[in-house]
């Protein structure tokens, strides 16, 4: 029967594990840049699920693949081969310059892949000594859930009370050339290294203009690895096909999930050249679900949706005008200090203390008026709605903050 909202709210605090803390809206429908409540509330949604919904919700093109995909073939495993999977592989090796694409489901699934790659890479091309890899990764990271990847973070409620810790990781600050220089001259076992273009969870930090191509040129001299993580930031999110784009680097490593999928399924997959990709042989790596036909047709359709309706090019000139507009307001305004960002990848600083709820108490008040985003860490606020959304919606969401700020 149909639910009230305080009823799922109630079946989730009595049957579901408390590991999230959500807005208190239930959600029951999403088409394009809106949803809407059981109440039949409608909202535009500025999370767009972590920027895995870049394409709106339920887009027409991918779900019908989905629907058509699910009633021919579902999973064959990859003991076997299947008809599609072979042409999300070249579509996407096409899309991004990569020889090769390894599938997987989840965002940490394919960082994990990642790290696999460039560690068995270190041994059989570099000569690392074995079990001597080291990685390089920055502080305020976030590149999963894992236990490995919970070992090399420092957000203490994301990893306290799940050690023994995975060795083979060096962290460093982010957006600073010069102790990745140092590390990787006194280092000798270096392997790779894993990088977020912008820190998601950290609150939207955009690094200095050319850090990621001195970065790279940096991991090319040393002869490491310089792997892209753009679960968050790929497929369209930051005004380019991917984040790196704004500084043409081309990562050795390439991990993506999320909008891979436009938000229908899990599919984030890794792309390397054959020199490194060829370190992978039969039984090195694999997974059940990986690669699956319907993960594949949905692949391609999601990737089809962002050229085909130019969703890059949208979040490049939506987000410049999002950001203007911020920055004609702050002045103005004694409760935000800045709004950061790229594309539509963005977020504002609020005054005040990180354990303060003055950044959760706006959100609340942004829901009521209609718009639904989410702190991340303390006094941050992400903005990030689908990239298909049009001008006149946009300035009708600015409209909508505004307001709500203004309150404040
Ligand atoms: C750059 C990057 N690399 C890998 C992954 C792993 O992908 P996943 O395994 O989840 O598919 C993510 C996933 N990020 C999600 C996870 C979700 C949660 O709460 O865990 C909330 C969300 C998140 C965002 F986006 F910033 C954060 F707040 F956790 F940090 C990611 O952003």
């Amino acid at each position: 029967e149909k639910l009230s909202s305080s009823d799922a709210i109630a079946l989730e605090e009595k049957y579901g594990a408390h590991n999230y803390h959500p807005l208190p809206v239930v959600l029951s429908r999403g088409e394009g840049v809106y949803v809407w409540d059981v109440e039949g509330k409608k909202y535009y949604d500025f999370l767009s699920a972590y920027s895995a919904v870049n394409q709106g919700h339920c887009h027409p093109k991918i779900v019908n693949a989905m629907t058509s995909q699910a009633q021919t073939l579902t999973l064959t495993s990859r003991a076997f081969y299947n008809d599609i999977l072979g042409k999300f592989e070249k579509y996407a090796c096409e899309t991004f310059g990569y020889d090769k694409l390894l599938p997987m489901n989840t965002g940490a699934e394919a960082v994990e892949t990642a790290l696999k790659i460039c560690r068995k890479w270190a041994y059989e091309k570099k000569g690392v000594a074995e079990n001597e890899a080291e990685i390089i990764v920055c502080e305020n990271n976030f590149h999963g859930r894992t236990t490995t990847i919970i070992s090399f973070s420092n957000d203490p409620i994301a990893r306290k009370n799940f050690g023994p810790y995975t060795k083979g990781f060096i962290k460093i600050e982010y957006d600073n050339l010069s102790v990745l220089e140092e590390t990787l001259k006194t280092n000798d076992n270096v392997a790779g290294f894993l990088v977020e273009p912008i820190q998601g969870e950290a609150g939207v930090y955009v690094p200095s203009e050319g850090y990621l191509a001195k970065a790279k040129a940096l991991c090319e001299k040393y002869d490491v690895l310089f792997i892209a993580d753009e679960v968050q930031t790929g497929i369209g999110r930051t005004g380019k096909m991917l984040a790196v784009d704004h500084e043409n680097v081309k990562a050795d490593i390439l991990i993506l999930g999320k909008a891979l999928s436009g938000g229908a399924y899990p599919v984030s997959c890794v792309l390397a050249d054959n020199e490194i990709m060829d370190v992978i042989g039969p039984g090195n790596h694999g997974s059940t679900f990986g690669g699956n036909p319907v993960a594949a047709a949905v692949g391609i359709a999601a990737l089809e949706v962002v050229k085909e309706e130019k969703l890059a090019e949208n979040a490049q000139v939506l987000g410049a005008l999002f950001r203007a507009a911020l920055n004609k307001f702050i002045p103005s305004s004694a409760i935000v200090n800045a709004v950061r960002g790229k594309g539509l990848l963005n977020a504002i600083l609020i005054n005040d203390t990180e354990n303060s709820s003055t950044a959760w108490d706006i959100c609340l008040a942004l829901r009521d008026n209609g718009l639904l985003a989410k702190p991340t860490h303390g006094n941050i606020i992400r903005f990030a709605p689908p990239l298909v959304m049009t001008r006149e919606q946009l300035l009708d969401c600015v409209a909508i903050i505004i307001k709500t700020l203004n309150k404040f």
